[in-house]
């Protein structure tokens, strides 16, 4: 599998090289050739395979000749040692003998290190980048800028790597109270990962980050890779669990169209979604939920992309003025807004209907959603409403609750009780650096560890 830049086809890179570059040369985005498209007998193989396997026979496609079957499958059964489940609300698997009218599921994608559906996408990320590196002997400075969730999963997965060093930039004040606690306790006082606290919004620490890719000397001087969704190594694993688990829901109920709600902000995770649909996974829609940070939304609605700066909510992962994943969708259809349509229908939430979703469903059922999810299942129930329609509803669930115990406590009035991973961030120090959201003061603090 070749990779070209989106701006000009004829740049082009190996996956390998795409990963460890990050950007392309021209500052576009790395985007397959050609996603390679699976009969329905190829999938239905690929369904009765675990999770980590389905991964790896997936990943064989996107990678090169750097990776053999056998690291691939060693790379994912080591990655992916963590359970996938779909649930009802009352606590039922997805399984047609146990629950055979059921047609809302939440595919819960946070059981993994750092409770994030990040870590699906981190963990393949973080060894295929070592894999690479061992061979070759490079070294990489790590930029990402995260909004709560992706800073933790790159931290952890690239903890203690050698060769590597990672800057994780926050916006300050911007990510719940156990986020930041666990952004800034990774590893020790000589961690390779390091926090930076930045005076601006999320927007701002991407930016940051764009314009220090931007700086080719900055670039080569410290060898630098960024591990956000701009990186194609981020994205194409997040198609995996698209293939797998629509392969589950399809085998459990047949006859069912597949609508999958996705609770967005980056669009990174709806990008993997439409890749996986591409490779022919049978998913019919997407529900692109988000909250007031919708530039997506009115896209879809009447055509125009309008940027804008973000505003603060209780989903705070998802408070994104500027999506870097855009430029991916146009590219997946063309550019044919119709065609999107036909995939994707969206729609956003202000904070208020947020908590009364999570406080309804918390008493109705004892399920209790981290607000990104409940972003997500709104955007289902809003979708079956309008659209009548014989299905299985799949909401993506991105986070366990407890890494928004603070809002969260607020609103059903009760302790959120903290898993073991979060409970020991609150053992361990802070360590943290506040920044101004300049390039002179990230080179400042990057150069104080990389020479
Ligand atoms: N929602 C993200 C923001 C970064 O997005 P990514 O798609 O680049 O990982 C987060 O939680 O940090």
């Amino acid at each position: 599998m070749q990779y070209h830049s989106h701006l000009d086809k004829s740049v082009t890179a190996s996956f390998g090289d795409a990963l460890l570059a990050s950007l392309t040369p021209d500052g576009g985005l790395w985007m397959p050739n050609k996603i390679p498209h699976f009969t329905p007998g190829q999938m239905a193989d690929l369904g009765a395979m675990d999770f980590a396997d389905c991964a790896a026979a997936l990943a064989a496609h996107f990678t090169d000749d750097r990776f053999d079957e056998e690291t691939l499958k060693s790379l994912c059964r080591d990655a992916y040692s963590y359970d996938v489940p779909m649930m009802t609300l009352g606590g039922e698997r997805l399984d047609p003998a146990m629950a055979p009218n059921a047609d809302e599921f939440v595919l819960e994608l946070f059981h993994g290190p750092t409770l994030a559906f990040k870590d699906f996408a981190a963990r393949f990320m973080g060894r295929a980048a070592s894999h690479l590196m061992a061979s070759s002997g490079q070294r990489r400075t790590i930029l990402v800028a995260t909004s709560g969730d992706t800073g933790g999963a790159i931290g952890d997965a690239f903890l203690d790597q050698d060769g590597v060093q990672v800057f994780i930039l926050f916006p300050k004040g911007g990510v719940s109270k156990v986020q930041e606690q666990q952004l800034c306790t990774m590893g020790g006082k000589n961690s390779n990962v390091r926090a930076l606290s930045v005076d601006g919004t999320f927007d701002d620490c991407q930016a940051l980050v764009k314009t220090a890719f931007a700086d080719a000397e900055l670039s080569k001087r410290f060898d630098l890779m960024s591990a956000n969704s701009i990186n194609v190594g981020r994205v194409i694993p997040q198609s995996f669990y698209y293939v797998w688990a629509s392969l589950q829901a399809k085998a459990a109920y047949p006859t069912r169209d597949l609508v999958i709600s996705i609770p967005s902000g980056n669009l990174g995770n709806l990008t993997g979604g439409l890749i996986a649909r591409k490779m022919g996974a049978p998913i019919d829609r997407f529900v692109v939920s988000h909250n007031v940070n919708d530039p997506f939304v009115d896209y879809l609605k009447d055509g125009e992309y309008r940027p804008r700066p973000s505003t603060p909510t209780l989903s705070n992962a998802m408070d994104i003025g500027r999506p870097n994943n855009f430029p991916r969708i146009l590219s997946l259809f063309d550019g044919n807004l119709d065609a999107i349509r036909e995939v994707c229908w969206g729609v956003s939430f202000d904070d208020e209907t947020t908590a009364r979703h999570i406080r309804r469903i918390y008493t109705d059922t004892g399920y209790l959603m981290c607000p990104h999810t409940a972003v997500g299942h709104m955007g289902m129930r809003a979708f079956r409403e309008a659209h009548d329609i014989d299905a299985t509803f799949l909401t993506v669930g991105t986070a366990h609750p407890a890494k928004f115990a603070d809002s969260l406590e607020t609103i059903i009035r009760e302790d959120v009780p903290m898993p073991a991973p979060l409970a020991a961030a609150f053992e361990a120090k802070k360590r943290v650096t506040t920044i101004d959201p300049t390039l002179d003061a990230l080179v400042d603090q990057i150069a104080l560890v990389v020479t």
